[in-house]
């Protein structure tokens, strides 16, 4: 049985100038849902995830979490979200404990609750030796370890995540993927934006395809396959979006870059 929806979006459109980037999104996202927000570069992703998280508010329509309008200030959503962004900003000159304890007081817990529970997460994710180094050391996986970690400190109900599997490896990529699937199980709702289209197609429950501004679709991973022609959601995803071209693309960026022959 569906309940209320989680995050309800009303033709949402949001515009820079010159350019309408979303034009009319409507979407009910349920508790426990992983959605699998995809489209081309530049097709409006972390503009939604920005919108969804307060972090711009000049868009038109309606944007409700847990039924809240979010024009209307309210912080008590702020506490219930978590955020993993495409580009942080991560204080370099902390280290991992410093940074986590800093978040975690922010969302107004403990300071000796997150220390401990900084530290048994950061022992979890292998990152136990580095606890107390300078994050400016760490390389992109490691980073992206302690933005995780930032984003669930405070027990969201609601994980927002930009390409966050972005420098792990295979061991850490499936460890990650795990916990996104218990999360949800556990009644958490995930909104995963992401270009890696097999981790994408075998973690969420729901893919939503955004093209041209619009929603162009909406479903399970069977459900967008329709007829299994498709094989794959990297597939469905070149169709989708009217893109035939890799082959020729790649043939002429390889004929300007060596100035040579014509590739055949
Ligand atoms: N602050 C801004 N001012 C003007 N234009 C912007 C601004 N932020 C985003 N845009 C434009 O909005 C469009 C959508 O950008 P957005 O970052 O949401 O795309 P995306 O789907 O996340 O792309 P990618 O897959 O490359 O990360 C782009 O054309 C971008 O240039």
């Amino acid at each position: 049985m569906q309940t209320e929806p989680i995050i309800s979006m009303r033709n949402l459109v949001m515009e820079f100038p010159g350019k309408r980037v979303l034009d009319g999104i409507s979407l009910d996202v349920y508790r426990g849902q992983i959605i699998g927000y995809i489209g081309p570069n530049g097709a409006g992703k972390s503009t939604t995830l920005k919108i969804l998280l307060g972090l711009i508010q000049d868009y038109k329509g309606t944007v409700e979490i847990f039924g809240d309008d979010l024009k209307k200030e309210n912080q008590e959503v702020k506490r219930r979200i978590g955020y993993v962004p495409e580009n942080a900003e991560i204080y370099d000159t902390l280290t991992p404990m410093e940074y986590l304890t800093f978040v975690g007081e922010l969302y107004g817990l403990q300071r000796t609750v997150v220390e401990q529970k900084a530290q048994e997460l950061l022992t979890v994710l292998g990152l136990e030796d580095v606890v107390h180094t300078r994050i400016s050391s760490f390389s992109k996986g490691m980073r992206q370890k302690v933005l995780i970690i930032s984003s669930l400190l405070h027990d969201p109900d609601i994980l927002f995540l930009d390409e966050p599997l972005s420098g792990l490896d295979a061991n850490s990529v499936m460890v990650v993927k795990d916990i996104l699937a218990m999360l949800a199980a556990s009644g958490k709702t995930i909104f995963y934006s992401s270009h890696i289209m097999d981790v994408v197609e075998k973690i969420s429950n729901r893919i939503v395809l955004l093209y041209n501004g619009k929603i162009a679709a909406d479903g399970t991973f069977d459900e967008l396959k329709g007829q299994g022609e498709l094989g794959s959601l990297e597939m469905i995803f070149n169709q989708l979006t009217g893109f035939d071209a890799h082959e020729q693309t790649a043939k002429r960026f390889v004929e300007l870059v060596t100035g040579g022959e014509r590739i055949e």
